[in-house]
């Protein structure tokens, strides 16, 4: 069994089809890395994924069973975690706090339970410590963790927004765009990192990037799309080989991307 399956998945936005009768599996254990031209549908794939939109038809399942009849309060709490393309985190919060935050969905403990700070709060409290500070040791967050997010650099945020999808304890990250805006150093960062979550935490990552040099240094297969429809699926050598796959990045904005 596939850790993620999409089954012909379409999702139309008005006139415009968005997702194309879309098909494919996510093995657990590796990195899945979506790729296309601008408007391919790679980013309404991950929402699709997130729950935040119902697909028009398809199936989507996560441990063989249907994410479908889920809410979207309900995916981290399965074991998806994600980052978005526009960092989302809580600017006047520190480091720690928002990481925190990720542990949300462990908590068991009632309202009462917390305002009398009961032994099985204080247990509790501490394990969330714990997780959250294992994640900032792993991501080299240690000289940032009590700084308020709004004063960091753009390339630190992004890493704590990595941080806290962690803190999750997921089976499978979906990372959109991990290396946008950043320099090629912190990108190397990043391709570290991803290989870490795979093979230190044993974390399924499916990722979309722009960023080709990262996604061929991370990435086991690697779907490319244009216009919703899927293209080619293979290792990243043979996407990038594609000839339908090398005729979409001709002429569209990303042309650089693809070379
Ligand atoms: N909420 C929406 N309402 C209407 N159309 C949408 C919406 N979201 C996406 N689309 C359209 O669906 C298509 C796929 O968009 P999507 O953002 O998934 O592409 P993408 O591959 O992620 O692109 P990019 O690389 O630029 O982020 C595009 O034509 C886009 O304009």
């Amino acid at each position: 069994m596939s850790l993620l399956e999409l089954e012909n998945v379409t999702l139309k936005f008005g006139g415009v089809t968005a997702v194309d009768d879309v098909s494919f599996a996510v093995e657990e254990g590796e990195v899945f890395a979506l790729v296309g031209p601008n408007g391919a549908g790679k980013s309404t794939i991950f929402n699709l994924i997130s729950r935040i939109y119902d697909p028009f038809a398809g199936d989507i399942r996560f441990q063989g069973q249907s994410l479908l009849d889920r809410q979207p309060y309900e995916i981290a709490g399965l074991g998806i975690a994600r980052t978005f393309q526009n960092i989302e985190l809580f600017e006047q919060a520190s480091v720690l706090q928002n990481l925190l935050v990720g542990r949300h969905k462990h908590r068991k403990s009632n309202p009462v339970g917390e305002m009398f700070f009961t032994p099985f709060v204080r247990r509790e409290e501490k394990r969330h410590r714990k997780a959250v500070e294992e994640v900032i040791d792993f991501l080299d967050l240690q000289p940032y963790r009590e700084k308020f997010i709004a004063g960091l650099p753009y390339g630190v945020r992004k890493v704590v927004e990595m941080g806290r999808a962690l803190a999750i304890e997921p089976k499978l990250l979906l990372l959109d765009e991990p290396a946008s805006g950043l320099s090629v150093e912190e990108t190397q960062d990043v391709a570290f990192w991803i290989e870490d979550i795979k093979k230190l935490m044993g974390i399924t990552v499916l990722m979309v990037e722009h960023d080709m040099s990262l996604v061929s240094a991370v990435s086991d297969r690697v779907m490319a799309l244009a216009d919703g429809r899927m293209l080619a699926i293979g290792t990243p050598e043979e996407v990038q080989r594609d000839p339908k796959v090398i005729e979409a990045y001709i002429g569209s904005d990303d042309a650089e991307d693809a070379a």
